[in-house]
């Protein structure tokens, strides 16, 4: 191979980046994914992940692999395979499901010591009506995963997705 090969080649490398979105089952990770990808691309209907689902995306500059993993927790097990070179973990919590959010936290835990950059996605926020319900989520996710970046999005209705996909992209991996 040709040294201009080689460079180019490690250009385009360059350029990619590997993100998994992580949490619970029904937290809303295939229908945010389903939400970026291009019009054509996108499902009519999304329904429970079983096992996986990978997609590319291109943002700004970046090549994006969005690894969708199912979150039931038969599945959860299998979370650690998926985790090995990853560059941006997101890590997706149900606001309006209060109730599930110390189980999200615990599940969390083992990837907040990698080296992947972690972003929070707090959604499902159309489903909640003040902004202090978020804000009372987050202060519970910050105490646990300290000064975390995070977006308040909806997969629904698309708000903060494209703040979500920016904050994948500048990642300095
Ligand atoms: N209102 C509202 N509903 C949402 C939002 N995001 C997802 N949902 C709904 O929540 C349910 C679960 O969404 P999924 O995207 O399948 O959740 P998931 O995290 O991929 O679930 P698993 O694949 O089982 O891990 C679906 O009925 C979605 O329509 C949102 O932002 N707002
Ligand atoms: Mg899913």
């Amino acid at each position: 191979m040709g040294l201009l090969t080689l460079v180019k080649k490690q250009k385009i490398k360059d350029h990619e980046i590997r993100c998994l979105i992580l949490g619970l089952d029904n937290a809303g990770k295939s229908t945010i994914v389903n939400q970026i990808l291009p019009m054509d691309q996108r499902q009519q209907h999304v329904s429970p992940t079983i096992g996986f689902a990978i997609h590319n995306v291109e943002m700004g500059p970046f090549n994006v692999s969005l690894w969708d993993v199912g979150g039931q927790t038969t599945l959860r097990p299998f979370w650690d395979n998926y985790y090995d070179r990853t560059d941006v973990l997101v890590w997706c919590i149900d606001v309006s499901s209060p109730g599930r959010l110390a189980e999200s936290l615990q599940e969390a835990k083992p990837f907040l010591k990698g080296d992947s950059r972690v972003i929070v996605a707090l959604n499902k926020c159309d489903l909640v009506p003040s902004r202090q319900d978020t804000d009372k989520v987050l202060e519970q996710v910050q105490r646990l995963m300290g000064p975390v970046q995070f977006v308040a999005c909806s997969g629904r209705t698309g708000k903060g997705l494209r703040e979500l996909c920016s904050a994948i992209a500048s990642c300095n991996i």
